[in-house]
């Protein structure tokens, strides 16, 4: 590798864990057993499980993978946080779902709602296309930043793995500026990475 390769350890730009990888991936497991029940009911059509990328991507690989209805899985892609840790409270869809929603439940795969901007802007969407209803699964709340109240479509429900304090946290797909997407821990960063 050239020397002018970064090439630490990404493990080291992390202050505090807050949930381990065992504690994260047993969250998921508890949530993926409740959608089996909650979507089990005879003559209910399966729903359509869509991951809002890039976040996602983790959370959502090992939640339909316990999963055991005979779901379809779809991403769109929305952003809102550039390269920041603030929410420009104007989210894009900027990579649309490929299945059609239209008469179907759908539930949408957060890895966080922060402001609630996104998720409130992806209900209103799946409104528009015609979901028969929209729940949301997300790993991660942070009520404490809430500024958009979302509800949620026809008798969707909503799921959450962890409270999460307001810190800006990384890890299991979330990112800063692109990177810790690829820990498979959760954890703050230390300050001196982002200031
Ligand atoms: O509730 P909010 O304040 O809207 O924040 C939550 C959203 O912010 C992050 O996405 P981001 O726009 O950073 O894109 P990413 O998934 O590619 O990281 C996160 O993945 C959620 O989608
Ligand atoms: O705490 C966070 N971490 C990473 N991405 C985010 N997007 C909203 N909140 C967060």
């Amino acid at each position: 590798m050239g020397s002018q390769m970064e090439s630490h350890c990404i493990d080291d730009d992390i202050l505090t864990v807050i949930w381990t990888a065992e504690q994260v991936i047993q969250r998921v497991c508890e949530l993926a057993s409740q959608i089996n029940k909650d979507f089990s009911s005879p003559g209910s059509s399966s729903p359509v499980v869509v991951g809002v990328a890039t976040g996602a991507f983790l959370f959502l690989a090992d939640l339909v993978r316990n999963i055991k209805l005979p779901v379809t899985v779809d991403f769109v892609r929305v952003e809102s946080y550039g390269s920041g840790t603030v929410s420009n409270g104007a989210p894009k869809i900027s990579c649309d779902v490929k299945l059609d929603v239209f008469g179907k439940h759908v539930i949408l795969v957060e890895d966080i709602v922060d402001t609630g901007n996104t998720i409130s802007h992806l209900i209103s969407y799946l409104e528009s296309k015609g979901a028969t209803s929209v729940s949301v699964c997300t790993l991660l709340d942070k009520p404490s930043r809430r500024k958009v109240h979302f509800k949620l479509l026809g008798d969707g429900k909503f799921y959450s793995g962890f409270e999460c304090p307001d810190s800006f946290v990384v890890g299991y797909g979330l990112d800063f500026n692109e990177r810790y997407r690829n820990l498979g821990y959760i954890g703050v960063l230390k300050p001196e990475i982002y200031e």
